[in-house]
């Protein structure tokens, strides 16, 4: 999909793939076009090229049919700060014309409990913590069964405890079956519970996988301190390791496919003396910031 605002192109040919069962990290640096593109798959906003699925419905023909699988949190609902955390839920209940009055009462208590929020059901919203806030917005976006949970920027703004808050409720709808597709620009605050992640930048998807792809795309790297460079270079280069440099006492080397006990055994039998033998592979973390140029935020 493409989106085009005036002259400047937010969404450029974008090719993404959500597994169902999966949380999809969807991962860029500000203004690199999340938003828009969430939009879109939500029906937000027209592309001006391109086409998508939504829970196997093509769109925008199966909108009405899949779009009521689907929760959201994008700019977050308008909340009344002087009502309580239930009375809220009530009227936007109250407001979709989907939702069944007979069975409302039961729904808002189950999103309130799916979300922790029971204990503080009765509290002011303008009482609760960032992070509750944040959930409450979530026991929104629940209030109807969900096969697909889209979230834009959920962790924004929140303290660290906040952060964890909605780390942990995002992990346990996803361990109930729901696709989450969750947007952020830090990647540490939602590595840890994503199944797959796709990283923007500059309104193209620069990547996409599971982590374990990802991961593997990046290459690994053998580390040898050593008393004897020159020999161990040697050795390296003879069993074919590739980019083999040596800086002092330290020799690098990319071990593609050669065994790390094979490599050891080999420095062994030359008389390579090691005092650190290591393959390291970049973490995710390397990977996005060489994709995107952006930094890791380390938070609180
Ligand atoms: N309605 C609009 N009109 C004009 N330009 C827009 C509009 N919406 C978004 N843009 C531009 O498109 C680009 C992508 O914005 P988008 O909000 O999708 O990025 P983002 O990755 O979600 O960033 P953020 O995290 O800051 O929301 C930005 O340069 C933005 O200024």
């Amino acid at each position: 999909m493409t989106k085009v605002f005036g002259s400047q192109s937010a969404v450029d040919g974008l090719d993404m793939r959500v597994p169902t069962g999966s949380v999809y990290g969807f991962l860029g640096p500000n203004g690199s076009g999340k938003t828009t593109t969430i939009r879109m798959l939500l029906g937000l906003v027209t592309p001006t090229a391109g086409d998508h699925d939504v829970l196997g419905h093509h769109m925008p023909d199966g909108l009405t049919t899949a779009l009521h699988r689907v929760g959201s949190l994008i700019e977050g609902p308008a909340f009344h700060a002087h009502l309580s955390g239930l009375a809220n839920l009530r009227r936007l209940d109250a407001a979709d014309a989907r939702s069944d009055a007979a069975t409302s009462e039961q729904r808002i208590d189950s999103a309130l409990d799916r979300v922790g929020l029971k204990p503080a059901a009765n509290k002011r919203f303008r009482a609760y913590s960032l992070g509750m806030k944040q959930r409450l917005a979530i026991a929104a976006a629940l209030l109807a069964p969900r096969d697909l949970l889209v979230l834009d920027e959920p962790t924004n703004g929140l303290d660290p405890q906040g952060t964890r808050e909605v780390r942990h409720l995002v992990g346990s709808l996803a361990a109930d079956g729901i696709t989450v597709l969750i947007s952020s620009h830090l990647l540490a605050e939602i590595q840890q519970i994503c199944s797959h992640i796709g990283v923007m930048r500059a309104g193209r998807l620069v990547a996409q996988g599971s982590i374990e792809e990802l991961r593997s795309t990046q290459t690994a790297q053998l580390t040898v301190h050593t008393p004897d460079p020159g020999p161990a270079a040697d050795v390296l280069t003879r069993h074919g390791l590739d980019q083999v440099r040596v800086d002092g006492e330290i020799v690098t080397a990319a071990p593609g496919d050669v065994l790390p006990e094979d490599i050891s055994a080999a420095l062994a039998r030359a008389g390579v003396r090691l005092r650190r033998f290591a393959i390291d592979r970049p973490s995710l973390e390397d990977l996005y910031v060489s994709l995107t140029g952006e930094g890791f935020e380390v938070r609180g």
